[in-house]
């Protein structure tokens, strides 16, 4: 049994990273996932300067997933693209370099830098972050989404992916796609966290975060028919070369066997890594594996995609 799979001609021993944002903020933790049976780190969205992020308490880990307002805490681009291109040249697995600019501007010139530095692996534009508070997310936004798309290819010839929101309506999948194959993408992550939840502690009466009256992205099992869905609709809708990352809902081997079934190219774990730590990756490629050779797959081609309509 082979977990082989590629993207926009980059090769990964096995589809599993981590979520942006989980466990790689700094040089510690993104070498910790290389360092587990991870097929590859991503590593948490940059903005240009470092940020401190958002009040404390702004995470909490629930029964059933997670809520999120961390607000952008990073180490600032340059950190990233030099962890980036160190790896590149130790030739460790596959670094995708995540961004995540408070504006167009930024999001432009963080691209211009990459695209004048040696780092030619894939780069991952967040345009849905939704906790930066005043900063509604790009991705709602087809016309944002549009200028970013048009500016970014007219100078940027590297390997661009796009990080996506959950997105909730069939006219929305068929009007966004349109959008996006018009460009020469090397992939489409679905999903980020689901928006804006809350979460409350009924014996404090109050919400479990801090920031933006405990408004917050939910993540974890809540979120995997929707992300499930996401995976699906636009595996269904986008040009066959522009591949799919799955992200969302993972804690199980099945869970992976099930975003791969939408026709995921990769998946990524965030939630569930959060609580287990890297250790989760051998779990998960055990689990796959377990459930392939029930089945009698030898490779993820064998049922990439290849969900059953009733
Ligand atoms: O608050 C965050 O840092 C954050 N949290 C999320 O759930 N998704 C994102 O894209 C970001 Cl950028």
């Amino acid at each position: 049994i082979k977990l082989t799979s590629s993207l926009a001609g980059v090769t990964f021993a096995n589809p599993l990273l981590n979520a942006a944002g989980v466990h790689c903020a700094t040089p510690t933790e993104l070498d910790e996932v290389l360092a587990s049976a991870a097929g590859g780190v991503v590593t948490k969205s940059a903005t240009l300067a470092p940020r401190d992020g958002n009040v404390r308490p702004r995470f909490q880990a629930l029964p059933l997933g997670s809520i999120n307002s961390m607000g952008l805490p990073n180490q600032g681009f340059d950190a990233y693209l030099a962890y980036a291109c160190a790896h590149q040249q130790a030739a460790t697995a596959p670094v995708i370099l995540s961004l995540a600019g408070l504006s167009l501007a930024d999001d432009l010139a963080m691209l211009r830098r990459v695209q004048e530095s040696d780092f030619t692996g894939l780069v991952e534009l967040n345009l849905s972050c939704p906790n930066v508070p005043g900063k509604p997310q790009v991705a709602y936004d087809f016309a944002a989404v549009t200028r970013v798309l048009d500016q970014a290819f007219q100078f940027f010839t590297k390997r661009l992916g796009i990080k996506l929101p959950p997105y909730l309506d069939l006219a929305q999948f068929d009007a966004l796609a349109a959008i996006l194959n018009r460009y020469p993408l090397a992939y489409v992550n679905a999903i980020n966290s689901l928006g804006n939840g809350l979460v409350i502690d009924p014996l404090t009466e109050r919400p479990v975060i801090r920031p933006k009256g405990g408004f917050g992205g939910i993540g974890g099992a809540y979120v995997k028919p929707t992300a499930l869905a996401n995976v699906r609709a636009w595996r269904q809708r986008l040009n066959p070369t522009i591949g799919i990352i799955g992200t969302g809902g993972v804690r199980t081997g099945t869970d992976v066997f099930e975003h791969l079934l939408c026709g995921a190219d990769l998946v990524q774990v965030g939630t569930a890594l959060a609580t287990e730590g890297p250790a989760i990756f051998a779990r998960l490629t055990r689990e796959l594996t377990a459930v392939m050779a029930t089945k009698g797959y030898q490779t993820l081609a064998d049922f990439r995609g290849k969900l059953q309509v009733r």
